[in-house]
């Protein structure tokens, strides 16, 4: 196998022999010292809006520019969706080893992760009762591998295991532990490398803003974009932005980058927890977009402990699209429940707690409590599912805090020691947050809890007001 440096350069020699253009100011650079792998960095000072690079569409491994999709019809690939149709790309590619137009690429593509995919159940475990870990989705993943993969590699053997006396047999063997393996590392990849590939037509449905519809969006095909993806991430610290042209895509610096300084993308505003999931790596600078989930299954059991669990509002609550699988804290600044509280979540508590004719005077109007005020009722009931929320993980706050280590691993910290503190780092964030919350809410009992008052005033409309701080509606 090449070493680190040689498989860089045969990617640079690559590019350069298909025609990307690279800037002399940015250079790849081995940034396995602080676990980044490679990224790119800036050797002298770059302008704003100045070109890095420019790629070539036909460089991109996509389903559209492998040799398969001349073999294969595209309704074929087609029915498999943007996502299988790029892993079974890419599958064929990697396995064909020199052969493929991509192999200097796939030099410098990682084969070991350490996204959640690939964690062991004791290192999962680390996470405690995060609810990241009911998203990793193995076993969907493998029965999609089964079902739906396989089946097209065993209809086209002898086009993906062209010129091998055993293609039938290969296509057999891709069910075996180690190529479902396989096809969770090319996933992986996806998830961590590739583009949504805006198409170099213009989108047929445009809004006034000039942006597609979200539906011509969605279906975006994906792609893998040498170059563009070795560039790492850290929050708000992007600076430079792919475009897409007609023949080329082209990335730009979206801000001045200074001698020396890395160039990062944007990866979205990922929590920590979605961060690790995807990308296996986690920042301080990443832990702003925090969330803890609230199940609501947890919501129905504190609700049914109470003995106001009502599955006739529940129907009614679901029509009103209250209803959902979980519900997020979020973090704010000062942190206010207002600002950090699922409205939803606040909403469908406030909701099971009305007085049966109130809710059938709300349901009659299609009305719905407000979610800007809580009750002091809503507030216990609340305090009471998030502190239920807390017990659910296996450490205190406290403990955490002082076992962390550091999450930034050094030379002598192994790869399961990182894996550990990134877990710890998360639940953290998670437990904070719920503190925060158990925290507010205490406060916001203490304050009004006393006095026997009116539980909630009714406006001139019968709507009933639940107070009015302007609160705001999370994206
Ligand atoms: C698009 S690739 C970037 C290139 C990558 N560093 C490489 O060597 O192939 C995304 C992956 O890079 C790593 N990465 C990105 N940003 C990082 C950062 N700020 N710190 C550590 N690793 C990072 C993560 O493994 C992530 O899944």
């Amino acid at each position: 196998m090449a070493s680190f440096e040689d498989a860089s350069e045969a990617f640079l020699a690559w590019l350069r022999n298909k025609g990307v253009e690279i800037s002399p100011k940015i250079k790849l650079e081995d940034l396995r010292p602080k676990n980044a792998g490679r990224g790119v960095v800036a050797v002298q000072h770059i302008a704003e809006h100045e070109l890095l690079f420019r790629i070539p569409r036909s460089a991109i491994l996509s389903v559209e520019n492998s040799l398969l999709s001349s073999e294969i019809p595209a309704a074929t690939l087609n029915t498999l969706g943007p996502w299988l149709s790029l892993i079974l790309v890419m599958l064929y590619e990697y396995l064909n080893g020199n052969a493929s137009n991509w192999s200097a690429y796939f030099g410098v593509l990682p084969t070991q992760f350490d996204t959640l995919m690939f964690w062991t159940e004791d290192e999962l475990a680390e996470l405690q009762a995060s609810s990241v870990v009911d998203k990793v989705g193995k076993e969907s993943a493998d029965e999609m591998f089964l079902e739906q993969l396989v089946p097209m590699i065993q209809e086209f053997s002898e086009l993906f295991f062209a010129g091998d006396a055993r293609a039938k047999q290969k296509a057999e063997e891709m069910r075996s532990p180690a190529n479902l393996e396989l096809m969770h590392k090319m996933g992986s990849l996806i998830m961590a490398y590739a583009f949504d590939i805006e198409s170099s037509a213009p989108p047929k449905n445009i809004d006034e803003d000039g942006y597609a519809s979200e539906e011509e969006d969605e279906a975006l095909p994906k792609g893998m974009v040498p170059l563009a993806d070795m560039l790492n991430a850290d929050a708000d610290r992007c600076n430079a932005r792919l475009f897409y042209e007609n023949q080329y895509l082209e990335m730009k610096a979206l801000k001045p980058i200074k001698a020396g300084e890395e160039v990062f993308n944007d990866y979205g505003p990922l929590p920590r927890s979605d961060l690790l999931r995807r990308h296996g790596y986690l920042t301080d600078n990443y832990a702003q977009y925090d969330v803890v989930e609230i199940s609501m299954d947890l919501v129905t059991d504190v609700a049914t402990t109470a003995g106001i669990w009502d599955e006739s509002r529940l129907e009614y609550l679901q029509d009103q699209e209250v209803v959902d699988s979980g519900y997020d804290i979020t973090i704010s600044e000062p942190f206010t429940l207002q600002e950090s509280l699922s409205p939803e979540l606040v909403v469908l508590v406030e909701s099971l707690l009305l007085l049966a004719e109130e809710f059938d005077r709300l349901k009659r109007k299609s009305k719905l409590p407000k979610p800007e005020k809580i009750t002091s009722k809503g507030a216990a009931l609340l305090h009471s599912i998030i502190k239920t929320r807390l017990s659910q993980y296996a450490t205190s706050l406290e403990d955490d805090v002082q076992s962390l280590e550091a999450v930034s691993a050094g030379a002598s910290v192994t790869s399961k020691e990182r894996r550990i503190a990134m877990a710890k780092a998360v639940r953290i964030g998670e437990k904070k947050l719920l503190r925060q919350a158990e925290e507010a809410l205490a406060e916001l009992i203490a304050r009004e809890g006393g006095a026997p008052k009116r539980q909630r005033e009714v406006d001139e409309e019968g709507d009933v007001e639940m107070g009015g701080t302007g609160k705001k509606h999370r994206a």
